[in-house]
């Protein structure tokens, strides 16, 4: 077998990373993909955290020696024994093994902080829902599922202001893909280090494609533009385009569903979602061509 495929799903906390590898993982079956999720590594748990006066988005309040030893295990293919957080206790509470499956998804705060970190990874995406969105979102899930208040939320955002735009945001310039999502749809910014793919799929009235200079990379950056109120039929189409890329060699089977989230009201479909989380199993799929190349050769 190759080795597995590396993938980084970065964002702050409520931007969507638990939903977005939702779909992935949907798109390429658990029985070949497999999630890691970060908040494991907190060498601090809330208590201690609030006692030294650092927030969950200090980088001091996380163990990353335990994320390189355990990403460097899972990237060469051992299975590895990892902390879970459990978000109500606020401490880590029990381990899980995590075998390497051929897709090796890990999601987090700070997946892109380190150079060590960043050469693990074979494609990296990051969320980042408008300010409004995610403090939507984050409120929706703390309030439903972490057992926090909405003013406890809003107070713990706003002490978070700085430690998010001193550590967290700035990881974005290292991935490969930034997905922003707006009130009015989705847009997706890749780097000039990867390159360009046949874009065609995205010829609608609803989508716009912009070839740009990053100076990040020898290749031309693209901004991809998709509007929430896309209909159906043209999402539908520009979906069953893009599965033709990816499902016919890497995907088990296609998804009934994809871009499914919750909000207050229940559970909904996007279609901005899901062709995101497509885009990126895209570029998934392109590196599991390489690697079997590779082999072949
Ligand atoms: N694209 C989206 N559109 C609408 N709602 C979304 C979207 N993505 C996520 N959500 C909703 O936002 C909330 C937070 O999402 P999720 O739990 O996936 O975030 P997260 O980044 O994994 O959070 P954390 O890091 O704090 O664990 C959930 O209620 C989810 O359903
Ligand atoms: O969601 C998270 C990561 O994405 C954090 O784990 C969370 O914000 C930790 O904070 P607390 O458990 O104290 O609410």
């Amino acid at each position: 077998m190759a080795r597995p495929i590396m993938v980084a799903v970065g964002g702050d906390s409520g931007t969507g990373k638990l939903t977005f590898c939702a779909g992935l993982r949907a798109i390429f079956g658990d029985e070949h993909c497999t999630e890691v999720r970060l908040d494991g590594y907190f060498g601090l748990n809330r208590a201690q955290r609030k006692a030294a006066g650092v927030t969950a988005l200090d980088p001091r309040a996380h163990n990353f020696a335990a994320m390189d030893e355990d990403l460097w295990q899972l990237a060469h293919g051992n299975a590895i024994v990892k902390p879970v957080y459990d978000h109500l206790l606020g401490a880590v509470n029990g381990h899980e093994t995590i075998e390497p499956r051929e897709i090796v998804l890990v999601q987090g705060l700070f997946p892109l902080y380190t150079r060590v970190l960043r050469s693990f990874f074979d494609v990296s995406v990051w969320l980042e829902p408008d300010p409004e969105m995610k403090l939507a979102w984050t409120l929706h899930r703390d309030t439903t599922h972490r057992g926090y208040r909405g003013d406890q939320v809003r107070a713990e955002l706003e002490r978070r202001r700085t430690d998010y735009e001193t550590f967290i945001a700035p990881q974005a310039q290292h991935a490969d893909i930034r997905a922003h999502f707006t009130a009015q749809g989705v847009t997706f910014r890749k780097s000039g280090r990867l390159a360009p793919l046949d874009y065609s799929e995205f010829a609608s009235e609803s989508t716009r494609l912009e070839l740009v200079d990053t100076g990040s990379g020898p290749f031309p950056g693209t901004i991809i533009e998709v509007d929430g109120g896309i209909s159906d039929a043209t999402a539908r189409r520009i979906e069953d385009q893009m599965w033709g890329r990816i499902g016919a060699r890497h995907a088990a089977r296609r998804p009934a569903q994809l871009g499914t989230f919750e909000d207050p009201s229940g559970t909904h479909t996007s279609h901005a979602l899901a062709i995101a989380q497509l885009l990126v199993a895209r570029r998934i799929g392109l590196v599991a061509d390489q690697l079997a190349g590779a082999l072949a050769v």
